[in-house]
């Protein structure tokens, strides 16, 4: 049996690493991965507030000695002064993809006009996808179900083990030479 795959869930939230509210949204992204992933995997937690030294920290430790393929956060996406999740992501990563953010913001704008105030984007960091989601936990599902197609790819050209989904979830796409 394989070891199963390290995924991480970053949780950005002020009042949640204070304790002022429970997280739901490490546990909104988890929820979403158990039931789009086939293959085994773990979550590999961290909560953190909304401070730009902080994110990157959780970031980097998640990519370079956690050896997460793929990361997923939640919280400070926004246009508040706050908010910084994007530009911690731009620091950590060597590559930008931004059509993921263009794609769940177009797919958010269905149900919330506020959809554009997010800045969510998503990039590489050596081996490691990280995307970013909106910290309302009703985006979670929204945004993760609306990329991950192509999420195993994606891991796949940046050097990461094959993740296979349940194709009642979702359905990844690769091209027919992959
Ligand atoms: N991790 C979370 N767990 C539960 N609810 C959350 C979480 N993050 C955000 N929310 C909810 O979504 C709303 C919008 O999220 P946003 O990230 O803008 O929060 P915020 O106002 O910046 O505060 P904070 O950083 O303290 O969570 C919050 O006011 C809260 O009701
Ligand atoms: N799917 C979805 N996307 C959403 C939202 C939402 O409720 N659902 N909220 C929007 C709002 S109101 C804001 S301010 C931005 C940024 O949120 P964040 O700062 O919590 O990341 O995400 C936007 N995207």
């Amino acid at each position: 049996m394989p070891a199963p795959v390290p995924i991480g869930v970053v949780t950005v939230s002020d009042r949640a690493s204070r304790g002022e509210y429970e997280d739901r949204g490490g546990p909104g992204i988890e929820a979403a991965l158990a039931r789009i992933l086939a293959t085994p995997w773990r979550p590999v937690r961290r909560l953190v507030p909304d401070e730009r030294a902080d994110i990157e920290a959780a970031l980097r430790d998640l990519a370079d000695l956690e050896g997460c393929p793929l990361v997923v956060t939640t919280g400070g996406t926004g246009p508040a002064q706050r908010d910084v999740t994007p530009e911690a992501t731009e620091a950590v990563c060597d590559r930008m993809l931004p059509g993921f953010g263009e794609l769940m913001r177009a797919v958010s704008l269905r149900s919330v006009p506020t959809a554009i105030l997010s800045r969510q984007t998503a990039g590489t960091c050596g081996r490691s996808l990280i995307v970013n989601l909106p910290g309302k936990p009703s985006a979670i599902a929204e945004c993760l179900d609306a990329v991950f197609p192509a999420i195993p790819y994606c891991i796949d050209l940046i050097g990461g083990p094959r993740l296979e989904t349940d194709p009642a979830a979702c359905v990844a796409f690769r091209p027919k030479a992959a």
